[in-house]
């Protein structure tokens, strides 16, 4: 269900959750079959994504081209930068990314959500790379750029490397979806030439106290879908009955989750599915990507799926001013601009939590 969304890559959740499916664990499902150069049998494949991306929304997928190595290499590098002296891990702080590309290191305290809570997490955010001739960067659109990369010998080729493989299997998957809603195999290639897709390395410090407290809250997340590694448990999935499912880490395998974009243009055939993260008191870390569309693409339901009803539940929507209008109110250093005025949105944007409260948001 598409909600207004209430952070970057998060919708609080404002209404009950979905209430036709009952599932007590996610789906499992080898995706190797994506990459054959058969039809049928990418069809065969995409059958089986379908179903849970419309029965559960969140599953767990094998058999897919991103490496153990580079897994690894991704977790060691990202231990390494984070057991680094605050002082230093602030020589790459997000805030002072210029041209609000957004991108750099969040210390604990810097992401606030609408509940006025923070996490107790900080995070190193960076995104698909756009050259400094693009006519976005040269506009200063929001969230495009460069990357930045501290100087930690070996994180930038690991990230990078990391990067490119899991955004690659997005692109694999998105074909998948499409055939999985009856569409070619290319419909959503056109919204995903220049994207912002995000990817988070999130790190959740050790918290002796947090025994099973709610971390992050319930949401839904904003982009097309998410392609996520945990390293420990912690995760959960709300099921048909509001019921919280855990999603621990499955060796070799990535939690993918259908986003509100994928929502919106399948007219709700493809479900966004509600999840938070519990306060464990186990140090963890986790890698989503926000596999996004470009910013100036006006996303509603596609004509296979436009009727009175998803047109009226799901209003059209600029996927990138949205995004990142939920970014500037959740950002400390970005409501600092607001605030002061230096940054404005337009008048359309929607504040953090539009939707008042709810039984399943904090
Ligand atoms: O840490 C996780 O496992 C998931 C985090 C999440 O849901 C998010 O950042 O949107
Ligand atoms: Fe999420």
């Amino acid at each position: 269900m598409y909600h207004a969304p209430a952070t970057h890559s998060q919708t609080t959740l404002t209404t009950a959750p979905p209430t036709s499916h009952h599932f007590d664990q996610l789906p499992i499902i080898d995706i190797s079959g994506l990459y054959s150069p058969d039809l049928p049998i990418r069809l065969h494949t995409a059958e089986a994504l379908g179903k849970a991306a419309r029965e559960v929304g969140f599953f767990y997928i094998t058999g897919h081209a991103v490496s153990r190595l580079m897994r690894s290499h991704l977790i060691e590098q990202t231990r390494d930068f984070f057991d680094l002296p605050l002082t230093e891990k602030m020589r790459y702080y997000i805030g002072n990314s210029g041209n609000l590309a957004h991108r750099g290191y969040v210390p604990e305290g810097e992401e606030v959500f609408a509940t006025g809570k923070h996490d107790r997490k900080e995070a190193f955010d960076l995104g698909f790379e756009h050259s400094v001739d693009d006519p976005d960067v040269i506009a200063g659109t929001p969230m495009h750029g460069l990357n930045v990369w501290p100087e930690q010998t070996g994180f930038e080729a690991a990230i990078r490397t990391y990067y490119q493989a899991v955004f690659a299997l997005g692109q694999t998957l998105l074909h998948g979806f499409a055939l999985a809603l009856g569409l070619a195999e290319d419909a959503f290639d056109g919204f995903i030439q220049n994207p912002t897709s995000q990817l988070r390395l999130i790190h959740y410090p050790f918290d002796a106290s947090a025994s099973d407290s709610p971390g992050i809250g319930a949401h839904t997340d904003y982009e097309c879908f998410t392609i996520l590694l945990p390293t420990a448990p912690g995760l959960e999935v709300v099921n048909g009955e509001g019921k919280w499912i855990d999603a621990p880490p499955m060796e070799d395998a990535f939690i993918v989750n259908i986003g509100d974009l994928m929502e919106i243009w399948s007219g709700g055939t493809f479900v966004a599915t509600a999840h938070r993260v519990r306060k464990v008191s186990t140090e963890r870390y986790s890698f989503p990507l926000f596999f996004g569309c470009d910013y100036h693409t006006r996303v509603e339901p596609l004509p296979a799926f436009a009727t009175a009803e998803t047109i009226q539940k799901y209003p059209a929507l600029n996927a990138g001013e949205h995004l990142f209008a939920q970014t500037a109110q959740s950002f400390g250093y970005l409501k600092v601009r607001l605030n002061n005025g230096s940054l404005k949105l337009g008048h359309h944007a929607r504040p953090l939590n539009s939707f008042g409260p709810s039984e399943h948001k904090l």
